[in-house]
């Protein structure tokens, strides 16, 4: 078991490292398996949970990995891989597992998906992968627990997403790259990581054109070669990194950030936060109260769902009444029981929830229900009056690197603990 103990009151200040992408870094494993020879390297890669066990599901299927942590580098030798089966103990404890299927589709012909885990959200569908392999030519078996996709050569076809779903739309790109002919994906996602693995499949040979425009088409190869590639940075743990320093009334320089925070930027500008950018560090500060804030969660470039739990924990700390509307996933509120057992006051409805601020907040026991309502706590606790101690911690280090430790350096008081129970 891993928990965070965090105990309130001090302002983060320094410079704060920006990791490489969770949601980036995923699929680009996924996407080096596509390589039937040489070795791919893949740089800026976060340390964290899900990249070790997307290393193990590589090798479970055959792959040579080396992670070397210290170089935050993974080199991924493909070459062999032999076996089509994602095993459940492995495959079930991460989103990310879904996008090894079209590397095992196209180099042994078959897919054998035992389960595909992430964060407990609500429902979390698959049907859109599924029928775009179907269109593309595979056979799709859906079990009770194991899929069984199955494709002796895929063909390009048109394809289309009834919502822009990250993962679908990586997975079918994947798929139609080394498929004959050509591929339209239509209602494709525009998030950043998706243009970052394009970026890389294209430098391994993908012929890959309309990214960001919600129409993608793809050529079809004979095949794709190893490269080397630097994931984009995290906008998700940045965002993070500057609403830590909104909440404790602190400054920080954010390293690492490449890319602007865009809407999320822009929201907690509206209340209060100060950004100002030099070259390519991110400043960010806050001093005075927080104002309320409406937010409505949508896809890329709308505010993204892995921001709104963190959001909830800024909102309950603003002064007046602020507004969430959660639109990507049916069950993504558990965070506010938790902040209610701290002090706040968030009332939810369906898929709304209002935040009455500011309550002070003071330490309790809390759960992190998963990755994002996770970090959301370790905020709460690092505004929390006393001790704040969060259970399921893993869910934490599932997408944030170190995080006690690159707390720890900016002044927060927070530590990671393991215990039996
Ligand atoms: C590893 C990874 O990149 N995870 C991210 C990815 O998850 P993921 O790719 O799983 O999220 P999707 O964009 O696919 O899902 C968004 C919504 O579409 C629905 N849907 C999706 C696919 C499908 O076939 N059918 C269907 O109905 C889902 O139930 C959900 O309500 O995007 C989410 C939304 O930005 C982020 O929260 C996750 O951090
Ligand atoms: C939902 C998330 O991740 P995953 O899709 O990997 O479960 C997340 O990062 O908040």
């Amino acid at each position: 078991m891993v928990r965070y103990r965090v105990r309130g009151g001090n302002a983060l200040r320094g410079t704060a490292f920006i990791q490489g992408a969770k949601n980036a870094v995923l699929p680009m494993i996924g996407a080096a398996l596509l390589a039937a020879t040489g070795r791919t390297v893949l740089r800026n890669v976060p340390i964290i949970e899900d990249v070790r066990r997307a290393v193990e599901l590589a090798e479970a299927v055959g792959a040579y990995i080396e992670l070397h942590e210290s170089e935050r580098t993974l080199v991924i030798d493909a070459s062999r891989v032999s076996s089509p089966v994602l095993p459940a103990e492995i495959a079930r404890r991460f989103r990310g597992s879904v996008l090894f299927t079209p590397a095992l589709l196209h180099r042994l012909g078959e897919a054998i998906v035992e389960g595909v885990g992430g964060c407990n959200l609500g429902s979390r569908n698959l049907d859109f992968h599924y029928l775009g392999y179907k269109r593309l030519g595979a056979i799709v078996d859906e079990g009770e627990t194991v899929i069984h996709v199955k494709a002796s050569g895929l063909t390009g076809a048109t394809l289309y997403l009834d919502t822009p779903s990250h993962t679908g739309t990586e997975n079918l790109i994947m798929a139609a790259c080394l498929a004959k002919g050509t591929t339209v994906i239509e209602n494709a996602a525009l998030e950043p990581e998706v243009l970052d693995v394009i970026d890389m499949l294209t430098k391994m040979g993908a012929r890959i054109s309309g990214g960001g425009t919600g129409f993608i088409t793809v050529e079809g190869v004979e095949e794709l070669h190893a490269v080397e590639h630097t994931v984009m940075p995290d906008r998700l743990d940045a965002g993070v990194f500057a609403m830590a320093a909104a909440i404790t009334g602190g400054e920080l320089s954010l390293v690492g950030t490449g890319l602007d925070l865009g809407v999320v930027r822009y929201k907690l500008e509206q209340m209060g936060v100060e950004f100002a950018r030099q070259g390519a560090v991110q400043h960010v500060r806050c001093e005075g109260p927080l104002r309320p804030i409406n937010i409505i969660t949508d896809t890329y470039p709308g505010f993204a769902t892995d921001l709104q739990s963190p959001m909830m924990t800024v909102a309950a700390l603003a002064e007046g009444t602020s507004y969430i509307h959660e639109r990507i996933f049916d069950g993504r509120f558990a965070l506010a029981g938790e902040l209610n057992k701290m002090g706040a006051n968030v009332e939810v409805d369906g898929s709304r929830a209002v935040v009455r601020g500011r309550t002070p907040l003071t330490g309790a026991r809390v759960t992190a229900h998963d990755l994002r309502s996770g970090i959301a706590l370790v905020l709460a606790g690092l505004a929390a009056e006393g001790e704040t101690v969060i259970d399921s911690g893993y869910l934490i280090d599932r997408g944030h690197a170190h995080l006690a430790g690159r707390m720890r350096a900016l002044g927060a008081d927070i530590t990671r603990e393991i215990s039996e129970r």
